[in-house]
């Protein structure tokens, strides 16, 4: 595949009115199709980078998505093609899932309502919460809103779609079942996903590709069983790891203390 069908970064900055926190950060090829996981430590610039790149940070540099450098364009435009969701939904929002749903659908040109309502419940169903549809957002636990949230976001069929920590207050099944979707979607629309993630090994198993930054520098950038190594869980995290092929031949990362 042509690397220009991708994401590409180039020279990218990014950061607060008084701090910058991304400075020169050059990534080579996002692939279309594949799910790219961001790691991190606490502080590193994993927010502030996708932030930037939705438009929603300031930013510097060239962010190419299939060649068109998305800075360049007005914010609607760029709205259109990148959605970016945020660690938590915002509180004090009275709708109810379906409508919260539809409202995104519709911010991005969508259907005429009876279409609209069966791909909102499709999607719900997917997400195994279909259950859902007419509670109210502000009764909702935390994984719940995090997972209506994934829906606001796949609803709106962006090219670049920037996930926050979506699996943060999601239990295991859930974890499994939404980065299996991520994965599915990702690949049946073609499109560039990044998701940030501080499980080792959700990137392991679900990544196709990883990104890790630290001090708002790029460290590493490829394949998951390529950078994820005991030499760079030593120097990212400070902590001592094995990388060990579980029973059925896949890899897991054990840690065995601090470095
Ligand atoms: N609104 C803001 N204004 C100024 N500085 C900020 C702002 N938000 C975050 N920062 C700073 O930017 C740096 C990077 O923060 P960021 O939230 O991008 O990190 P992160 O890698 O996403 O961290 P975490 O894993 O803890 O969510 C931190 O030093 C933080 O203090």
């Amino acid at each position: 595949m042509s690397p220009h069908s991708g994401l590409c970064l180039r020279g990218f900055g990014a950061g607060y009115h008084k701090r910058q926190i991304i400075n020169n950060l050059n990534i080579a090829h996002l692939p279309r199709g594949k799910v790219t996981i961001l790691l991190g430590p606490n502080g590193s610039g994993k927010s502030t980078l996708l932030r930037a790149m939705a438009g929603l940070n300031n930013a510097q540099g060239e962010l190419l998505l299939a060649g068109e450098n998305l800075l360049a364009q007005p914010f609607a435009r760029r709205a259109e093609q990148v959605v970016y969701l945020p660690q938590s939904l915002p509180a004090g929002v009275h709708l109810h899932v379906l409508e919260s749903i539809i409202v995104a659908q519709r911010a991005s040109g969508g259907l005429h309502s009876a279409e609209q309502q069966a791909q909102v419940m499709d999607l719900l169903r997917q997400l195994g919460i279909e259950h859902l549809a007419l509670h109210f957002l502000d009764q909702l636990s935390g994984g719940q809103k995090q997972l209506v949230g994934l829906a606001q976001s796949l609803i709106r069929q962006p090219s670049l779609l920037l996930l926050d920590e979506p699996l943060s207050a999601l239990d295991l099944n859930y974890q499994f079942h939404v980065m299996d979707l991520v994965k599915r979607e990702t690949q049946r629309r073609n499109i560039v996903t990044v998701v940030v993630v501080h499980d080792i090994n959700i990137a392991l198993r679900h990544g196709d590709h990883v990104l890790i930054l630290k001090n708002g520098e790029l460290v590493a950038d490829g394949l998951p069983g390529d950078v994820i190594t005991p030499q760079t869980l030593a120097q990212v995290y400070g902590v001592r790891g094995r990388v060990e092929p579980c029973s059925q031949g896949m890899k897991q990362v054990i840690i065995d203390g601090l470095t």
